[in-house]
C-alpha cells in the first residue's frame, strides 16, 4: 500500500500542498487532476523522493520514502517516474535506451524483454533508430518503456501522453494501462485528459487550493460533479438555476421542455453538434445530432 500521510509542501512562501493524505493499493490506478499549477507534478516528485518533506510521511509498504537529505541517489528501485521532461540518452538507439538498465547477463532474455516493451509502447519499427532522431511523442513512449523495463511496483506518470498524437494515443493508452493492471503495477497519473481517467482509474483525486477537493471513483465524480471545476474536467456544462450543474449532453430538444432558448452558435464535433443558445440572456450549451439554424427557437428539457 502507498500511504501519504498529512503531507505539506511549499517552494517558497506559498503552500503548494497543505495536509494531503491518501493511499493506493498494489495494482491500483489513481489519477491526480487539477488546474495548471495546482501541484500535481510537485506531488509526484514528492512521492518519488525528489524533495525532502517538511511535514508528513510517505510509505510504500514498509519503506518510508525519503528525500535527498537521506538518499545520495534520488529514487527507489521499486518505483519509476516518467517526468514531463524525459531524460533519455540521445545518441543510442530506442532498443538500447529501453534496455539500458536491464541486466546483460542473459542477452536472449534481455532482447525478449526489450521486444515485449517495444510492443507495449508500439515502437517496434523504431527499435534501431537513435533517440535524437525521434519526435517528442516517440521519445515519450521510449521513456515510458524504459520506466517499466524492470517491472517497478509503482509507476508515476506525469502527463504520459501529452506529446502523443490522437492517432496513437487511444491504442497506446489501452495497451500501457492494461499492461500495468495485468502486472499489478500501482500507477499514479497526473493528467489534464479525462480519457486517461474515465476508463482506467480506480480512483481520482482533485487538487485545488493546495488541498484535496474531491476523491472518488471517476464514475461517481462524473455522475455527481460537486462543483464547476470537476464538471469542466469531464466536458462542457451549464449551471442552470434550480437545476445546478447540467452537462451539455444532458439537455435535449423537446417540444414540451420548459427551457426556451434561441440558437446562437453551432460547432461541429464529429458525432454531435455542440449548440450554444441564449436562455433568458445567458448562454446555454447542449449537444444535438444535427445542425440547427441561427436564431431558431427551441425548447429544452433536462435528462438527468
Ligand atoms: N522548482 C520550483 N521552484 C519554485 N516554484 C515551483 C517549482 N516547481 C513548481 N513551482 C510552482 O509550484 C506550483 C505547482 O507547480 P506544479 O508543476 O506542481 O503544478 P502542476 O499542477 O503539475 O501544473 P501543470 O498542470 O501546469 O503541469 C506552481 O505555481 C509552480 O509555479
Amino acid at each position: 500500500m502507498l500511504q501519504i500521510k498529512n503531507l505539506s509542501f511549499r517552494y517558497r512562501k506559498q503552500a503548494i500542498l497543505d495536509h494531503i493524505s491518501f493511499s493506493a493499493k498494489p495494482g491500483e490506478h489513481l489519477s491526480i487532476i487539477g488546474e495548471s499549477g495546482s501541484g500535481k507534478s510537485t506531488l509526484l516528485k514528492l512521492l518519488y523522493g525528489y524533495y525532502d518533506l517538511p511535514e508528513g510521511e510517505i510509505y510504500w509498504k514498509d519503506n518510508q520514502i525519503l528525500g535527498p537529505e537521506y538518499n545520495l541517489v534520488v529514487g527507489y528501485d521499486f518505483m519509476k517516474y516518467v517526468a514531463q521532461e524525459f531524460d533519455l540518452m540521445p545518441f543510442i538507439s530506442v532498443a538500447e535506451n529501453i534496455g539500458a538498465f536491464l541486466s546483460n547477463f542473459y542477452p536472449e532474455e534481455k532482447q525478449k524483454r526489450i521486444n515485449e516493451l517495444l510492443k507495449v509502447v508500439e515502437l517496434e519499427a523504431y527499435a534501431d533508430i537513435k533517440v535524437k532522431e525521434l519526435s517528442g511523442g516517440q521519445k515519450q513512449r521510449v521513456a515510458i518503456a524504459r520506466a517499466i523495463a524492470k517491472e517497478p511496483e509503482i509507476l508515476l506518470l506525469d502527463e504520459p501522453f501529452s506529446h502523443i498524437d490522437n492517432f496513437k494515443k487511444q491504442s497506446l493508452r489501452r495497451s500501457l494501462f492494461k499492461y500495468l493492471k495485468d502486472n499489478q503495477i500501482t500507477c499514479i497519473v497526473a493528467t489534464h485528459d479525462k480519457d486517461d481517467v474515465l476508463a482506467f482509474s480506480d480512483q481520482m483525486i482533485v487538487l485545488h487550493d493546495a488541498k484535496i477537493m474531491a476523491q472518488d471513483t471517476p464514475e461517481n465524480l462524473f455522475n455527481n460533479p460537486q462543483n464547476k471545476l470537476i464538471a469542466s474536467f469531464f466536458g462542457e456544462y451549464n449551471e442552470i438555476e434550480n437545476h445546478g450543474i447540467v452537462y451539455s449532453h444532458q439537455l435535449k430538444i423537446n417540444g414540451e421542455g420548459d427551457l426556451k432558448a434561441t440558437v446562437k452558435q453551432i460547432y461541429f464535433r464529429g458525432t454531435t453538434y455542440l449548440i450554444e443558445a441564449d436562455l433568458n440572456g445567458n448562454p446555454i450549451l447542449f449537444e444535438h445530432d444535427h445542425a440547427l439554424k441561427f436564431n431558431e427557437e427551441i425548447q429544452l428539457s433536462i435528462l438527468k
